[in-house]
């Protein structure tokens, strides 16, 4: 386990907007947040320390690390120059922190999550919500890929979480800002399932201009039908992208490099790759494309963005590829377009409402239609994606589990310190805070007689997030940090990491 680039030991508070503090929160006998003993001291008092947790069966084989033990003194590079040990935090006992993954999260994430000593649950599919209600009372850490909705009412039952890791790029499955509010941060792999997804739109353009789809359906029937008619090759046709993000500009480099040519629209501007160039409104990008396919992500705005208007823009006989959000495509209107044959076929790999595992019922008016490849959501599950992802997702999780680095964060300050020194009696904290001003005197009052090594603080929306490296402090003063920095009425989330 490492650290990730430091970041400077400055104070940076940002500009605060008066907030009042939504969900503030002391957690005592939230492991994840109760300070227990360093090594060498005896475990303090004053709080209620964390019970160790039984390991329940699906928990993993591996010892636990104790820290203060084999976790601590690993030579550091970099961080202090040659001569320093950098301390490598852990909260507490770490068999203690509880993780919950769902909906088959790769293997690679299962076994780096275990590896620290953590207890992993892990479950192949998603859970009915009444299921997961009580199932995520109990735990620190959530993992879950796009079926897993964690909205309000289930956060809300989340009484110990501090974390969630989305192991895919969507998060538009948790509601961010309310997860804030509480102190959980949410972390995705951003880009590890680009290249899937870029590669299997090539493969569905080539299959919507041969109509492959339909005569692969005949043969299976005992069909022989051999047409060429409206059968194209895709060389030197136009290729409009909605949306050139990760996905959206890999998919040009791979169009272009195949012979097409390529527009794309976008919110923001953007620098076009090879000869693509970005044209001036979604409507433009409509009339000229050949084939249109949308890769945005889940937005109030990108709601039914392709409707009957857009389609009607749409070229006639031109083509439609949708594997970014079900909720961009009004299902019904692309439907319509595609039998009454002005829309020429379709490639959708994610739909307004999808099953919740293998093996359920799928429905959609999209069934039937002419040319229309119908495809499970699975446009990053390749071993390669979802290897990465595990990795990815994991790594930060571990981070921010064990160091408090919440870097990466899609809802949350970025906040990072250099290594700790490994010394005796040096704490991390780490508190989740209100963003409203007047908090860095408080907390600065209640470190005045400390040594602070290096401080960071950043915010984002209503909620600020403070890392502080403090050394020379007994047992007690530790406990007394704790209490008073977890008692400030702006408080959401204290940790105090050795
Ligand atoms: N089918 C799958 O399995 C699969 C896999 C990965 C990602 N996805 C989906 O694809 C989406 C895109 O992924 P990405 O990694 O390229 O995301 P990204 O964030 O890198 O890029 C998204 C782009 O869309 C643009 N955008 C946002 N709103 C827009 C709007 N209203 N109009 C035009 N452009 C807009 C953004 O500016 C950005 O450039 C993800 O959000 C996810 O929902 C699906
Ligand atoms: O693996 C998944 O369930 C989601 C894949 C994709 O939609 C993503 O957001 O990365």
């Amino acid at each position: 386990m490492s650290f990730a680039p430091s970041s400077p030991p400055s104070v940076s508070q940002q500009q605060r907007a008066p907030t009042t503090p939504s969900t503030a929160r002391v957690m005592p006998t939230n492991v994840m947040n109760t300070p227990t003993a360093p090594q060498g001291t005896s475990a303090p008092s004053t709080t209620g320390a964390a019970a160790p947790a039984a390991p329940s069966t699906t928990s993993s084989a591996n010892a636990p690390n104790t820290p203060g033990t084999e976790i601590r003194g690993r030579e550091r590079q970099g961080s202090f120059g040659g001569s320093t040990r950098a301390k490598v935090l852990k909260p507490f006992n770490t068999a203690n922190i509880k993780i919950l993954l769902l909906e088959n999260v790769n293997e690679t994430a299962v076994r780096a999550l275990r590896d620290q000593g953590y207890q992993v649950e892990t479950h192949a599919k998603a859970l009915a919500e009444d299921v997961l209600i009580e199932k995520i009372k109990d735990v620190h850490c959530v993992g879950i890929r796009s079926k897993t909705k964690l909205t309000k009412k289930v956060l809300d039952a989340a009484e110990k979480l501090g974390v969630i890791g989305c192991f895919c790029i969507g998060t538009n499955q948790v509601d961010l800002e309310h997860a804030a509010s509480k102190g959980i941060a949410v972390f995705n792999s951003p880009f590890s399932n680009s290249r899937s997804v870029a590669e299997l739109v090539i493969a569905e353009i080539v299959l919507l201009s041969r109509q492959l789809g339909d005569r692969n359906n005949e043969m299976h029937q005992g069909i022989w039908s051999k047409v060429s008619a409206n059968c194209y090759e895709i060389r030197g046709k136009t290729l409009g992208i909605v949306g050139y993000g990760h996905i959206g500009s890999q998919l040009s480099v791979l169009a272009e490099s195949m012979g097409m040519r390529v527009y794309f629209h976008d919110v923001v501007p953007l620098m076009p790759l090879g000869t693509s160039k970005q044209v001036g409104s979604l409507d433009e990008l409509l009339e000229i494309s050949d084939f249109v396919t949308l890769h945005v992500p889940e937005t109030e705005d990108t709601k039914n963005m392709i409707g009957e208007h857009e389609l009607n823009k749409m070229k006639q006989g031109s083509f439609l590829i949708n594997a970014s959000r079900g909720t961009v495509v009004q299902i019904s209107a692309l439907a319509k377009a595609l039998r009454s044959g002005h829309i020429g076929g379709a490639a959708v790999d994610v739909f307004p409402k999808e099953p919740a595992a293998n093996g359920k019922f799928f429905e959609s008016e999209l069934i039937g239609c002419p040319n229309t490849l119908l495809t499970p959501h699975i446009g990053g599950s390749t071993e390669e994606a979802q290897s990465m992802i595990g990795v990815e997702v994991s790594q930060a999780l571990i981070k921010f589990i064990n160091n408090g680095t919440s870097i990466g964060a899609v809802n949350f300050p970025e906040v990072d310190l250099r290594a700790i020194r490994d010394e005796e009696n040096s704490i991390r904290l780490c508190y989740t805070h209100a963003n409203v001003p007047g908090v860095l005197l408080r907390i600065t009052n209640i470190l005045a007689d400390h040594n602070v090594d290096k401080q960071f603080s950043d915010s984002k929306g209503k909620i600020a997030y403070l890392m502080a490296d403090i050394s020379d402090v007994t047992p007690e003063q530790i406990q007394d940090i704790y209490r008073r920095v977890s008692e400030t009425p702006t408080n959401i989330v204290t940790r105090v990491l050795y």
